[in-house]
């Protein structure tokens, strides 16, 4: 079973005047449980018109999603899923801590394990100072990780995330990105848009490209960026011990390296160079 299976997910907005917009053209993924996959697309791609389609918060207008096997629209898979809206805004006349007590009690939790939770997740997003503030004199980074700690708190399995790092600095970013790592080494599900490539790079298991409401690629990581190799970069000793550093390409790399060693220099170094996350994400949506 999946945690999460999107089968031919379509969403046609209808506006005035007849004037429609497709914004996601049937979409198929499917997710395991303990992988986090990076859902990767440029500004109005249909990252989250697909993620409102699962949460219920729009109706898609083709296809199915179930979440741990049970359908979308049923009760049972929303509580079975923590989630981050792109925008989250909150009854900000409460404090962090009486939101999440009410946050928890919405999902039928209390006593000892609800303020054990709330605890914990306060701690872990660095709110536990300012808890008893209300969210209105909060910074934009602290509603977000306000935002984060109510994903956490009823500790699901599964884990929809609206661009998670929007509005925080490298500090709470590097937080966001162990906090998934976390998530990830205790067998949970993440799916999480964004359109930063280096936060896919460090902490997704795969990554699925959509542009235009279609999926482009999906693929592990490491195979993404194993498939953009442009070459070698070798480093080859001369005798008198200046280092010379070459780029060649594969069908040269041989020929580089016999001859080097025929005129009797080291080859100190042989390294692939890759292309970044970000030069294979500009080529897939056609930058
Ligand atoms: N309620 C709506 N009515 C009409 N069009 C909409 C509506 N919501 C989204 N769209 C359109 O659907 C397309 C996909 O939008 P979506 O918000 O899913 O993109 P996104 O990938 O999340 O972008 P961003 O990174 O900017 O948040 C866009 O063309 C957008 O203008």
């Amino acid at each position: 079973m999946y945690a999460l299976e999107i089968r031919g997910l379509g969403k046609t907005f209808r506006g005035k005047k007849l004037r429609t917009v497709e914004a996601l053209k049937g979409i198929d993924l499917c997710v395991e449980q303990g992988e986090v996959l990076g859902f990767l697309g440029p500004n109005g791609a249909g990252k989250s018109t697909t993620i409102k389609c699962l949460m219920g918060l729009i109706r898609p207008t083709v296809g199915s999603a179930t979440i741990l096997g049970r359908d979308i629209a049923s009760a049972e898979a929303r509580t079975s899923v923590g989630y981050l809206p792109e925008n989250p805004a909150f009854y900000d006349y409460l404090s962090a801590e009486e939101y999440l007590l009410f946050v928890g009690r919405a999902f039928g939790m209390q006593g000892d394990l609800l303020s054990r939770r709330c605890e914990e997740v306060l701690k872990q997003l660095e709110l536990w100072e300012p808890r008893r503030r209300l969210i209105r004199t909060y910074s934009k980074g602290m509603v977000q990780r306000v935002g984060l700690a109510q994903v956490l708190l009823h500790d699901p399995e599964v884990y929809i995330l609206d661009e998670p790092m929007s509005g925080l600095d490298p500090i709470g970013r590097a937080l966001v990105k162990e906090i998934v790592l976390d998530l990830k080494r205790r067998g949970k599900c993440v799916f999480f848009s964004t359109h930063i490539t280096d936060d896919v790079e460090k902490v997704c298991d795969r990554v699925a490209v959509i542009n235009h409401g279609e999926l482009k690629v999906v693929d592990r990581v490491e195979n993404i960026l194993m498939r953009g190799t442009e070459g070698y970069a070798v480093s080859i000793a001369a005798a008198d011990g200046s280092v010379e550093e070459r780029v060649v390409a594969e069908a040269q790399l041989q020929g580089v390296i016999s001859d080097a060693v025929a005129a009797g220099r080291s080859i100190l170094k042989v390294e692939p160079r890759r292309k970044s996350m970000e030069a294979f994400f500009l080529d897939i949506v056609g930058h």
